[in-house]
């Protein structure tokens, strides 16, 4: 239901205090063309009113004439801010940033954050954002999920669909989102809930099968009918299945680079307020659908870039794909069974 812009702005303190602004910070809210303004204004008003200094960095919007859709991560690597080092350093020099036109998946972003910068992305909905209210409880449980992903040197996931997939872990860090950066050097996405990690460079391999019910972002479409993907050497070889493998086969194929075809984070949903059902009430333009991504007990996989932790692999098609139901396992022992998180005790809502 509409949100307003003073209940907007009162989200925006909580999640800000949560993200340590204080009089003693400096807050850039970044945005360009397409941020939407209401955003822009409560992450102001929000960040002035806990007595911080403000200021905006506004970026021409970037447009790359192969770029499909509207979904901001449908063209990952090159930002409105690529190319443009004033506006990095602009960037640089705050304590934070709210990030209302999407730097995720680009090196500049990796760059800004390790002069220890911290950035919260907000570019859902207001209605969104306000369902998704990060909580101290949130960081706690993905934190404790986290423990045990950073410690993990191999993943299993399996389902009844058929899906038998495995790599090897340890090569890249473990990334949480729990949906405000209160820590320096920490990115975050508010609304999220979840955490991931990359396979190995060459460690993915196996069959991913996408069941009815299942969700390709950014197409924002509900499978109908199996979509198989055959991986191997971290690579997906081969995707078989009716019409939805053929339309992915199309759109994958439109780059024109085998890079798109690397599997990118895989991780687990940890948001029990994030709802499977919530992409099926929302027009393809409202935002990326942060409730896919979230929702709780999902096995999200991901093709295409992994420059957010320090890869080479900067291709611009990115897709984002959680499973429901599956088995998923580290070093042999189960956190998620049946699309349900088992373990650790903590992490459960
Ligand atoms: O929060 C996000 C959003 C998109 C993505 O690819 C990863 N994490
Ligand atoms: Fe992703």
């Amino acid at each position: 239901m509409p949100v307003s812009d003073r209940e907007l702005t009162q989200m925006f303190e909580r999640v800000l205090t949560l993200s340590k602004v204080d009089k003693t910070q400096s807050v850039a809210v970044l945005k360009s063309d397409y941020s939407n303004p209401r955003i822009v204004r409560a992450a102001m008003d929000a960040a002035q009113r806990l007595g911080a200094n403000v200021y905006g960095v506004e970026l021409p919007a970037f447009n790359h004439p192969r770029a499909m859709g509207m979904d901001m991560t449908a063209y990952c690597g090159d930002t409105p801010l690529t190319g443009n080092l004033a506006a990095q350093r602009a960037l640089e020099a705050a304590d934070m940033i709210v990030d209302t036109m999407m730097l995720l998946h680009s090196p500049e972003q990796e760059q800004i954050l390790k002069t220890g910068t911290r950035i919260l992305l907000a570019v859902e909905p207001p209605e969104v954002l306000a369902r998704i209210m990060p909580t101290e409880e949130d960081k706690i449980r993905v934190n404790a999920a986290a423990e045990r992903l950073k410690r993990a040197h191999s993943i299993a996931v399996t389902s009844k669909a058929g899906s038998d997939f495995r790599a090897t872990l340890g090569q890249y860090p473990t990334v949480t989102e729990y949906g405000f950066a209160d820590e320096p050097g920490r990115w975050d996405h508010w609304p999220s809930g979840f955490l991931f990690s990359w396979p190995d460079e060459g460690s993915a391999e196996g069959t991913l099968v996408l069941d009815v019910g299942d969700i390709l972002l950014p197409f924002k479409t509900y499978v109908r009918e199996k979509v198989t993907l055959e991986i191997e050497e971290g690579f997906i070889r081969r995707i078989h299945g009716g019409f939805e493998a053929e339309y992915l086969r199309d759109y994958m194929a439109y780059f024109k680079d085998p890079e798109v075809y690397g599997i990118s984070h895989i991780g687990w949903g940890l948001q029990p307020r994030a709802q499977w059902t919530a992409m099926g009430l929302h027009d393809k333009n409202d935002g990326m659908c942060m409730d896919a991504r979230a929702f709780y007990g999902n096995f999200l996989f991901s093709t295409g870039p992994n420059t957010e932790v320090g890869g080479s692999r900067k291709t611009p098609c990115h897709m984002d794909i959680p499973l429901r139901g599956c088995d998923i396992l580290l070093d042999g022992e189960p956190v998620v069974l049946a699309g349900d998180v088992v373990a650790p005790e903590a992490s459960r809502a």
